[in-house]
């Protein structure tokens, strides 16, 4: 199994090439050494749980980050041990505090999803830029309020969605710019695993409604952006199917099928003789709470297919299957990357390792984010806003499909996207 390093993350590329660099410039850069020369950003962190934990131990890979303050919803005590374990001067009782506090630049936000919207208002309102756990909102409405509101203060502002920023990911998706399996026609993605190992039933927010819990808000955004990124349109249909537990009322799993147009004028340029749809494409997504499954990413092409191994959430290798043309059926040509794991530093090590697996992966979204904050960037270009709320549509929509789409507690009906701009 070959090891790769050879790619660098797209909001460099897109900055230099820009700058005279071409994309080859960094055939020979070692992915991981992009986390040693980050820009320096100043982060507070709002929640004190397990991806809190292990967000704060992957911005130790940075050199040139800091977290100076974190907050826990109302227990100081609780903020004061997550300081102590991290050696962050400054704890709060409040997640007012923390957005008030003059030295913060950007909040991480790791809370329960219930209160997203309010939370995102909140740390934008103080002037902040905010990256915001998965999902970015309940709602598209949310969705769109909280980036139609970070646009109007020139704030940066971003869903966590921290696959985008793997080595195999910015692989994976140079390939496909480059039509290394052709024109992709099919993309399959699944996101199972058996929760109440880890997570106890009925109590955790996994299973709470009014938290906005169940097994879409948890796990879809995950196979549904693998597959956005592989199209060159928006999906113009969506069927989905679902299972309800009848105990507590969410989705305990689902499947989204997502069928993709053909190219805008793909009708008049196809041809009578040849058998194509350019830009055509399906998706079939599946998650859930229940199974134990491969959790895989197979993207399907004219030429061949990438296999993105498991755990495809935040993967470290690819097997990428090509297809000269013309050549018979099954006489391929196979090879697997891998793209090792920055290694993780012994203060990581000393205050307790990660709760989630590939975790120091994080430190990939942590540096692309310090990036494009320090170039001015008010979202990155792996994650654009537009497609996070695509995400949500499709969730909108899947909720709404399979009969599990009221608002949640406490929620009003909001309008599209309106801001009030406090100043
Ligand atoms: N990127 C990734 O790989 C992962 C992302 N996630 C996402 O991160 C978020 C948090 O998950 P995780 O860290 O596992 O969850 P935890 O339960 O470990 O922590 C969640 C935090 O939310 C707050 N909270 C918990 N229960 C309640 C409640 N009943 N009412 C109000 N607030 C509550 C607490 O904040 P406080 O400390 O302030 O009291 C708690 O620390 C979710 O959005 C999840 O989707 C989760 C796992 C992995
Ligand atoms: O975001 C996530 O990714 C990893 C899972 O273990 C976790 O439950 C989920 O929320």
């Amino acid at each position: 199994m070959e090891e790769f390093t050879l790619s660098a993350p797209l909001d460099v590329v897109l900055t230099n090439t820009t700058a005279g660099n071409k994309y080859e410039d960094y055939a020979s850069k070692d992915h991981n050494s992009f986390l040693l020369t980050t820009p320096a950003l100043k982060w507070g962190i709002l929640g004190t749980g397990r991806i809190c934990n292990d967000f704060t131990q992957a911005l130790k890979h940075l050199p040139t980050a800091s977290v100076v303050a974190c907050a826990s919803r109302n227990s100081l005590p609780n903020a004061s041990l997550f300081a102590s374990k991290h050696n962050i001067p400054r704890s709060y009782g409040t997640y007012a505090e923390l957005c008030n506090d003059e030295d913060v630049e950007i909040i991480y936000v790791g809370n329960v999803h219930l209160f997203r919207r309010e939370v995102g208002e909140m740390v934008l309102n103080a002037g902040k830029h905010c990256l915001l756990e998965k999902p970015m909102a309940l709602t598209k409405s949310d969705a769109l309020y909280l980036s139609t509101l970070a646009t109007s203060k020139n704030l940066f502002l971003s869903e966590g969605m921290w696959t985008r920023y793997f080595p195999a990911i910015e692989h994976v998706r140079a390939l496909i710019s480059d039509a290394a399996i052709g024109d992709v026609t099919t993309v399959s993605s699944d996101f199972h695993f058996h929760t109440p190992d880890q997570e106890k039933y009925p109590e955790s927010p996994l299973y709470d409604k009014k938290l906005a819990g169940g097994a879409a808000m948890y796990l879809a955004s995950y196979p549904i952006a693998a597959s956005l990124c592989c199209f060159p349109s928006w999906p113009d249909k969506i069927v989905c199917n679902g299972v309800v537990d009848s105990a507590t009322g969410i989705d305990t799993m689902g499947s989204i099928s997502l069928r993709f147009p053909p190219l805008e004028g793909g009708d008049e340029a196809k041809s009578r003789d040849r058998l194509d749809n350019k830009g055509a494409g399906m998706a079939n997504l599946h998650f859930g709470f229940l199974g134990e499954s491969s959790e895989e990413t197979t993207i399907v092409g004219t030429g061949g297919r990438i296999i993105i191994h498991t755990p495809a959430h935040c993967p470290t290798s690819i097997t990428v299957i090509t297809k000269q043309p013309g050549a018979k059926r099954g006489e391929v040509e196979k090879e697997t990357l891998t793209f090792p794991l920055p290694i993780t530093p012994e203060d990581v090590k000393d205050s307790g390792g990660y709760y989630y697996p590939n975790s120091a992966g994080l430190a990939y979204e942590a540096a692309a984010v310090a990036r494009c904050v320090g170039g001015g960037k008010i979202e990155t270009p792996q994650y654009t806003r537009e497609e996070m709320v695509k995400v949500m549509e499709i969730i909108d929509e899947y909720k709404k499909q399979i009969g599990i789409q009221e608002g949640y507690e406490g929620e009003e009906e909001k309008e599209e996207g309106k801001v009030e701009v406090k100043t």
